[in-house]
């Protein structure tokens, strides 16, 4: 067993709130904190790992505060956003340190080993500096995983991978939580936690917007008031035709030359439109979804 319990969690920086009363649960398999910048993610998972302390509120592991507790960081990986690694080291030396300060019996084996699932040993003995952004990432995550925690997180772990590294970290995800490991990994982009993500929390402006595995929170995201933007041969008339119909919600002229439209269910707005055009002799020069940047989903579903 290894869950993770934040209750009523705040933290705060100065006049920043950071996070927002967080109640969350977290158990095994792989979950995704999915935000927008500046969420609260990182703070989330700092606070986590025991780095860092709410200024209200709990995380435990399993019933034990992770903050303040030597034992606690024994079953806790961190693999922090920074880029900045110490590039004088060569990977192994990296792991290696990491492994000493864990107070590992066996550090040079236990580096060997976590280098060895990280697939690196070929690139183990190279400087840090020579590695690409794939394998600076792997190596910190060999890093975090040498000392074999039961819990592993991860910041933004696909950052500036190429699609190839980005799968092959997705296996190993995978392979971690079908080991019985807890992780949870920070995105601000849906398709990666679609893609591997068992559990889905969602996070916005510090709060805790939603929770559920990726069906019910696409599910949200689809079902929410969508907005397009249509220019056509008759704006008007194309907007008293688009009232009468029971998906839109509403239509209205922006500026001389174009009509705002909000209807329910993308689907069959996107056949109704082209259907209305037709029968009545309109012609549609452009029909455009206007609301579909990540930040107003993200706080459609706050608002749910
Ligand atoms: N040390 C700090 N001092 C002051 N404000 C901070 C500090 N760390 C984070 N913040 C603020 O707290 C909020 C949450 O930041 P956090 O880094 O946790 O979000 P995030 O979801 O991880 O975003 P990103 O993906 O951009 O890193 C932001 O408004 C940020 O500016």
């Amino acid at each position: 067993m290894s869950d993770l319990e934040l209750t009523d969690v705040s933290r705060w920086y100065g006049n920043v709130v950071a996070v927002n009363d967080v109640n969350m649960h977290i158990g095994p398999g792989v979950t995704g904190l999915l935000g927008p910048n500046g969420a609260g993610k990182s703070t989330l998972l700092s606070m986590m790992a025991g780095l860092l302390p709410p200024s209200a509120g709990t995380v435990t592991l399993d019933g034990q505060p992770t903050r303040g507790h030597v034992e606690m960081y024994r079953r806790i990986g961190l693999v922090p956003v920074q880029e900045s690694l110490y590039d004088f080291l060569t990977g192994e030396q990296f792991v290696r340190l990491n492994a000493e300060l864990q107070k590992i019996p066996q550090p040079k084996l236990a580096a060997k080993h976590a280098i060895g699932l990280l697939d690196m040993a070929e690139a183990a003995d190279r400087k840090i500096s020579t590695y690409s952004k794939g394998m600076k990432q792997r190596i910190k995550v060999a890093s975090a995983l040498v000392h074999d925690p039961a819990v592993l997180l991860l910041d933004e772990p696909f950052n500036g991978m190429d699609p190839i590294q980005r799968r092959h970290m997705m296996g190993l995800l995978t392979q971690f939580a079908e080991q019985g490991r807890t992780i949870v990994f920070s995105s601000h982009i849906l398709e990666e936690v679609e893609q591997i993500a068992r559990q889905v929390e969602v996070v916005v402006a510090g709060r805790h917007a939603a929770s559920g595995d990726f069906a019910a929170i696409r599910r949200l995201m689809t079902d929410r008031p969508n907005q397009y933007i249509v220019r056509s041969s008759d704006d008007r008339k194309l907007a008293s035709l688009l009232l009468a119909e029971p998906s839109v919600r509403g239509a209205r002229l922006r500026g001389t030359n174009a009509l705002e439209v909000e209807a329910d269910d993308f689907g069959g707005f996107a056949q109704i439109v082209p259907k209305l055009a037709r029968d009545n002799g309109i012609r549609i020069f452009e029909l455009n979804p206007t609301d579909e940047s990540l930040e107003s989903v993200f706080s459609y579903l706050v608002n749910t």
